[in-house]
């Protein structure tokens, strides 16, 4: 104490002690300068930040873009670009020469700073950076950033102009993924040639005219895929889009979506980003276009081909044909359609029974017999769609087949034409051997063929047929039909019940099938009194009847198939006297050819 004491009496101790007081005063001072505005402002104002690439910075920067913030802008970046495809926060141009225009852009390299008065009511500061936005509104009340952004977003779901494009995404895996790549503001689906959604996306795109813009194609006069052609069957040129020409933006529902063609022409795959957080908009899209197709495929039939790897390819648009011009003796088409009706609607009883929920038929019988077209009729009838497979077809075999009975939907006609052909053919010395077919107990080839037979059309063998019609490869819910010529070449492990449940016979034309084919060459109708597009003198409607019944009498009764009947009715299409008149004489044409070729 009295060293404090000695300490305070020197004169210059006061001094120090006063300079410390008031520089402490001053300090407190200057700090609370700053720190007071600091407060004024976090407290009169609410502050947020919008990061490039999120969803909320498109919503706001649109938003305020389209209220001319940044009109005050001095510092641009300018880009040549279509401005067909404009983007927002551009300023454009739109000269109509067909040279691409000049785009600004603010750069936003330097930080600006712009005053916006919202609703005439809030002030907000507006600064723009590299990284992206920052806000700051004048107000006490969080709640009205909140409107803000509402009303941004909202602005941004209704307007016209497509969001920014978003980059082509990696390497696609099949199925879906939801928006991993770009963040949880986009749902994305991939698809690929492989898989049938991408001929359902590939028709919706095109029929919503979204790839009118595509620049470059691949031209085809050649082939009939109702897949690639932007007016459906009628078109005798179709295009195929090539790779990197194509990224489209457009407004589905109430939401934006990029659809990205890529690939080439041989594997061609689509993307399709939804500019939406909740996956279940890219399920309806897919349905959209799936319904669609489906519409399309009750107007004609669509047939699927087999691309030769295993793999379902092409799809081709038939007609759609008319199951009452269809000529089989009375009975079998009822028969055929009903029971196949009921397979279709009783998956539930197959299913409480334990039995698989498929059902086998088999057609067989002499060529041009109808076997093919109640195919045909049956699908559009039915609106299924029919998987063509040929075992014949270069490229198939035991594996490749059983590859496409996995893949192949449920709810359609899995079609093998001349079945037959997947085994020896038939030789003379062999005729009359019980067994004429490979048995899976005897010694087989490499290929699976056994040993000392003759060899087969197919590379399919018969064990391996079996095989896949009973494995689990073998898709429920399908009507497998086999046609073949030779039912008397088919081993009967093959088409017992469990593998085909019905054979139908085909046979050559009987006299009521005769009557019919020609009615469906001369159409009567009630308020004409002469048949459709008929052109002979004196023929009415009244008489054909009778011509009908004489043509029936005269051309022997199974002797032709209907394919040779009608082959002939062509020639007279537009003349039932002359058709009449003149088949005795075609007849006998037809017996000498016949004599002909057996002698
Ligand atoms: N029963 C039928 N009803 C209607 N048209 C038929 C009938 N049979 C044959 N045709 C006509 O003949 C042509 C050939 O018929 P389709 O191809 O159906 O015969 P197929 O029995 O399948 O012959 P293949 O055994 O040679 O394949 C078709 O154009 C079809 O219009």
């Amino acid at each position: 104490a009295r060293f404090l004491r000695q300490v305070m009496r020197h004169p210059q101790a006061g001094d120090l002690i006063r300079f410390l007081f008031v520089g402490t005063i001053m300090e407190t001072g200057r700090s609370l300068t700053q720190k007071i505005p600091e407060y004024v402002n976090s407290f009169f104002m609410v502050k947020a930040r919008f990061a490039r690439g999120d969803a909320t910075y498109d919503w706001v920067s649109s938003y305020l873009y389209h209220h001319q913030v940044w009109n005050t802008s001095r510092d641009f970046k300018v880009t040549a670009k279509d401005t067909e495809k404009i983007e927002d926060r551009e300023v454009r141009f739109k000269s109509g020469d067909g040279y691409l225009d000049a785009v600004y852009e603010p750069t936003g390299s330097a930080p600006s700073t712009d005053l916006f008065h919202w609703k005439r009511k809030y002030w907000i500061t507006i600064s723009v950076d590299n990284s992206g936005l920052m806000l700051q509104v004048w107000s006490l009340r969080q709640s009205v950033l909140d409107d803000l952004i509402q009303e941004a977003r909202d602005f941004y779901l209704k307007r016209e102009v497509p969001p920014p494009v978003v980059a082509q995404p990696p390497p696609p895996a099949p199925g879906f993924t939801t928006g991993d790549w770009f963040g949880t503001q986009l749902v994305t689906g991939i698809f690929d040639t492989a898989d049938f959604s991408f001929t359902w996306i590939l028709e919706y795109l095109q029929s919503q005219d979204i790839m009118k813009d595509i620049k470059h194609f691949y031209v085809s006069t050649r082939q009939s895929d109702a897949g690639w052609s932007p007016h459906g069957k009628k078109a005798t040129v179709h295009t195929l889009p090539i790779k990197g020409s194509s990224v489209h933006r457009f407004r589905w529902r109430s939401y934006w979506v990029q659809a990205n063609l890529y690939g080439n022409v041989a594997s061609p795959q689509i993307s399709i980003l939804i500019h939406s957080c909740d996956k279940s908009v890219l399920l309806d899209f897919v349905e959209a276009a799936r319904l669609q197709y489906k519409e399309a495929s009750i107007a004609g039939v669509h047939v699927h081909l087999t691309d030769g790897y295993g793999n379902w390819g092409r799809v081709i648009a038939k007609n759609r044909r008319s199951f009452s011009t269809l000529i089989l003796p009375d009975g079998i088409k009822e028969t055929l359609l009903t029971d196949m009706k009921d397979f279709l609607d009783n998956e539930g009883w197959y299913s409480l029974a334990g039995i698989p929920h498929r059902r086998g038929y088999l057609l067989f019988g002499e060529p041009g017999t109808g076997k093919s077209t109640t195919v045909h009729a049956l699908a559009g009838e039915l609106g299924m769609e029919i998987y063509f497979i040929s075992l014949a077809a270069p490229g198939l075999n035991n594996f490749t087949l059983g590859e496409l009975f996995h893949s192949t939907p449920p709810h359609s006609i899995l079609l093998i034409e001349d079945i037959d052909c997947a085994f020896p053919l038939r030789v003379k010395n062999a005729e009359d051997s019980p067994r004429r077919h490979p048995s899976p107990s005897k010694a087989v080839d490499e290929e699976g063929h056994e040993v000392g037979m003759p060899k087969p059309r197919s590379m399919v063998t018969l064990a391996g047929l079996l095989n896949i019609l009973d494995s689990v490869a073998s898709q429920e819910g399908c009507i497998l039909i086999a046609t073949t010529n030779h039912i008397e070449q088919l081993d009967p492990a093959l088409i017992r019940p469990g593998r085909i449940d019905m054979k139908i016979k085909y046979s050559l034309a009987k006299t009521e099938q005769l009557e019919n084919v020609f009615h469906r060459f001369y159409p009567v109708q009630e308020d004409l009194s002469k048949p459709v597009g008929v052109k002979s003198g004196d023929v009415v409607t009244t008489e054909i009847e009778k011509l009908a019944q004489k043509f029936a009498s005269t051309v022997p009764h199974s002797r032709f198939s209907i394919a040779q009947v009608q082959g002939y009715l062509l020639g007279w299409k537009n003349d039932p006297l002359g058709a009449v008149e003149n088949v005795p004489e075609w007849i006998a044409q037809q017996e000498a050819e016949t004599m002909y070729f057996v002698s």
